[in-house]
C-alpha cells in the first residue's frame, strides 16, 4: 500500500480526502494532522468530521513543524489541505524527500512571484519550489504530473473553467479581439469551514464578488494562454460550482469542428462527461465528474459553454486523488468511480 498523510484534515477538503484515501484500493490513510493548537487536535476523525463516524479509525494529531522533514521522509505522498499560508511555510521542509506532495492550495500555481504577490497579499519565498511544482489539471497536464514531485492542485473555478476553454484556446479558435467572459457560481463551502459573516448560510444571497479582481483570474488566464472576464458569485447552495462561458470563435470554425475537438480531449477521459443537455450542479455534487455542454451559434461565432463540478471534489480533492494516481502509474480515476 502507498502510505500518506493528510495535514488540514479538520477542514472540508481535508474531510473529501479522508474518504477518498479510505476507499482507494492502493493508499492507505496512516495520519491525520490538524495545526498546533487547533481545536480539532487529538480527536476521533468521527467526531471532527461525524459523516465519518465509525469509518475512520483515525485519532487528529496536531502538527509540529519540527516533523515535517521526519514526516516527508516517512510517507509516500503527503495531501496539503491547508491554507495557502501554512502550504507556502510548510513546503520547504515538506519537498525534494521520499513524499511526493499534493497541495490544494494556490501557493504554488502561479509561476509569476509579482502576480503572486499582487492577488495573495504575502511575498512567496520559495521560487526553487515553485518553478518544479507542476499545475495538476489532470486531464491537461498528464505526463507532467506523472513524474512530478510537486502537485499544485488547480483551484476550483479554475478547474470548472479551464476544462470547459482549453479545447478552443488549444485549437486556436478563439477570436483574440474578444475575451471570453466567465460567469460561475459557487457553493458556501467554496470558502472553507472556518465561519464568516459574508460566507454564513443564513448572510448568504446569490450574488457577484471579486468582480474584475479575483486570485483565480491570473490562474486561469495562464493555462489557458488567454486573456478572460472572470466574474464569480455566491450561491446559497452547500457545494458545487457552474460555469458558463461565452467565447467569439474565429471566422470559419464549424460546428463539427468544436465537437471535434470536446470529444478529442475528453472522450477517453473519465472524469468529464460530455452530456447531451445543460449540466446541473446536482448531477455532479458529491461526485468526480466534471459536466460539459456547449452550444455555437454559428452565424455570429458566439459559442457558450457550460461546467459543473463539485468544487471540494473536483475541484480540490478528488483532482488531488487523480493526480496522486498518476504520480502512482495508477489510472487517473483509480478510486474514484
Ligand atoms: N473549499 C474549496 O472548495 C476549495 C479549497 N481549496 C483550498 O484547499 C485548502 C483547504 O481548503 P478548505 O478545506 O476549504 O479549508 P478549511 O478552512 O475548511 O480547512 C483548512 C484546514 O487547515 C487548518 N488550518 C487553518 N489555519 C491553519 C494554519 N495557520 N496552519 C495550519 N493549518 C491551518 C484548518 O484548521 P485547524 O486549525 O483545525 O488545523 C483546517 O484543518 C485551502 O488552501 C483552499 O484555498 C482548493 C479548492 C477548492
Ligand atoms: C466561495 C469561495 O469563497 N470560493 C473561494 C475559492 C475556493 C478556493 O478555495 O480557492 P482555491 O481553489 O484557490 O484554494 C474564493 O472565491 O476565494
Amino acid at each position: 500500500m502507498i502510505s500518506t498523510c493528510i495535514i488540514g484534515a479538520s477542514g472540508y477538503t481535508g474531510a473529501e480526502l479522508i474518504k477518498l484515501i479510505i476507499h482507494h484500493p492502493l493508499f492507505s490513510l496512516d495520519a491525520c494532522y490538524v495545526s498546533n493548537g487547533s481545536a480539532d487536535s487529538n480527536k476521533p476523525i468521527g467526531s471532527v468530521h461525524p459523516q465519518l463516524s465509525a469509518q475512520a479509525d483515525l485519532v487528529t494529531i496536531a502538527l509540529n513543524p519540527e516533523d515535517l522533514v521526519q514526516m516527508a521522509e516517512k510517507f509516500d505522498a503527503i495531501f496539503l489541505a491547508t491554507p495557502h499560508e501554512a502550504s507556502h511555510d510548510w513546503a520547504a521542509a515538506l519537498s525534494g524527500k521520499k513524499a511526493k506532495i499534493f497541495d490544494l492550495s494556490g501557493a504554488f500555481r502561479l509561476q509569476d512571484t509579482q502576480v503572486f504577490e499582487s492577488f495573495y497579499g504575502f511575498k512567496h519565498e520559495h521560487t526553487d519550489i515553485l518553478s518544479n511544482a507542476v499545475y495538476g489539471l489532470a486531464e491537461w497536464h498528464a505526463d507532467a504530473i506523472k513524474t512530478a514531485n510537486f502537485v499544485a492542485v488547480p483551484g476550483c473555478y479554475p478547474t470548472a473553467s479551464l476544462l470547459a476553454i482549453k479545447p478552443m484556446t488549444e485549437a486556436d479558435f478563439i477570436d483574440p479581439s474578444v475575451r471570453p467572459v466567465i460567469n460561475a457560481t459557487s457553493g458556501v463551502s467554496g470558502a472553507g469551514r472556518k465561519p464568516s459573516m459574508t460566507t454564513s448560510y443564513y448572510e448568504v444571497s446569490l450574488q457577484a464578488y471579486g468582480v474584475l479582481g479575483h486570485r483565480h483570474t491570473p490562474e486561469i488566464e495562464y493555462y489557458c494562454g488567454t486573456q478572460v472576464i472572470f466574474t464569480p458569485h455566491l450561491g446559497q447552495f452547500k457545494r458545487g460550482i457552474l460555469a458558463t462561458i461565452t467565447m467569439r470563435l474565429r471566422e470559419g470554425v464549424k460546428t463539427s469542428d468544436i465537437q471535434q475537438r470536446y470529444e478529442q480531449h475528453y472522450a477517453n477521459q473519465p472524469m468529464v462527461r460530455l452530456r447531451d443537455s445543460w449540466p446541473k450542479i446536482d448531477d455532479v455534487a458529491n461526485t468526480s465528474f466534471c459536466d460539459i455542454y456547449w452550444k455555437f451559434d454559428e452565424d455570429n461565432r458566439y459559442l457558450v459553454v457550460s461546467s459543473a463540478i463539485d468544487n471540494l471534489l473536483k475541484g480540490a480533492a478528488s483532482q488531488a486523488i487523480q493526480c496522486a494516481n498518476l504520480v502512482f502509474n495508477q489510472p487517473t480515476e483509480t478510486g474514484l468511480l
